[in-house]
């Protein structure tokens, strides 16, 4: 049993907190985190940098890959918009030591925990309520109102699957969440597991 490069997975219904907090743990340096920089079909939108953002693949490339297996996991996560983790990130960030963070959707995250049920943990981010999601999604202004009333839709479906998930992190007080994100992740990271790697 070693410590291996481990797997981190947040996954949670749009809104719920899960880049708030994948940037809070990328800040601490101890973790050893790095971001899976996921691939997406659409094209980048002002402000958004190819790579950093996102690898905007375009829906035709998008589909190749797929044809071509390079994806460890995808999704249409939402309709005629596809997302997925390349392989070849994850060996990218593995081959640097390290471990490696996701902020996908929560069928992708439990793909993933199934790929590799040793070294990842998947965590999910549990708002408030629906209605919660829906003021905060409001208040972030990132989304027009069509955008925000399809990802509520999808929320009630998203929140069944958390019972699947190693663990749950209610999003209520931030700094509780935060706190309780920074402790399991500190914790899981340091466990010696088995390799999984072709399971
Ligand atoms: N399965 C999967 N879902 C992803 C991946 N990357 C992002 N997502 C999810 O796709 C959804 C759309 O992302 P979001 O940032 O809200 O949309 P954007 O405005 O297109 O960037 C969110 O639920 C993400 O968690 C991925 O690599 N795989
Ligand atoms: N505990 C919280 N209380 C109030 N607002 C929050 C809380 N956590 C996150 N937010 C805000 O809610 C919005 C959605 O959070 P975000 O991290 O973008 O969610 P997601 O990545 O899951 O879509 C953001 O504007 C964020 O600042």
């Amino acid at each position: 049993m070693e410590v291996l490069p481990k797997l981190i997975v947040f996954s949670a219904p749009s809104g719920a907190g899960k880049t708030t907090l994948v940037r809070h743990l990328l800040t601490k340096e101890e973790l050893n985190l790095a971001f899976s920089i996921s691939a997406a079909s659409r094209e980048a939108r002002g402000g958004e940098i190819d790579g950093k953002d996102y690898y905007f693949l375009g829906i035709k490339e998008f589909k190749n890959r797929i044809r071509a297996n390079d994806f460890l996991e995808f999704e249409e996560v939402y309709q005629d918009q596809f997302y997925g983790t390349l392989k070849q990130e994850v060996e990218r960030l593995w081959g640097e030591g390290k471990n490696v963070i996701f902020d996908i959707d929560v069928v992708g995250g439990l793909r993933l925990k199934k790929k590799f049920p040793n070294r990842t943990i998947a965590i999910f981010v549990k708002p408030p309520s629906i209605n919660e999601l829906q003021i905060r999604l409001k208040k972030r202004k990132t989304e027009t109102a069509e955008k925000i009333a399809m990802r509520v839709a999808k929320a009630s479906t998203e929140m069944a699957t958390a019972p699947q998930f190693d663990v749950i992190i209610k999003n209520d007080d931030l700094d509780a969440a935060k706190e309780l994100a920074y402790k399991t992740v500190h914790e899981f990271i340091n466990k010696k597991v088995s390799n999984d790697e072709e399971e």
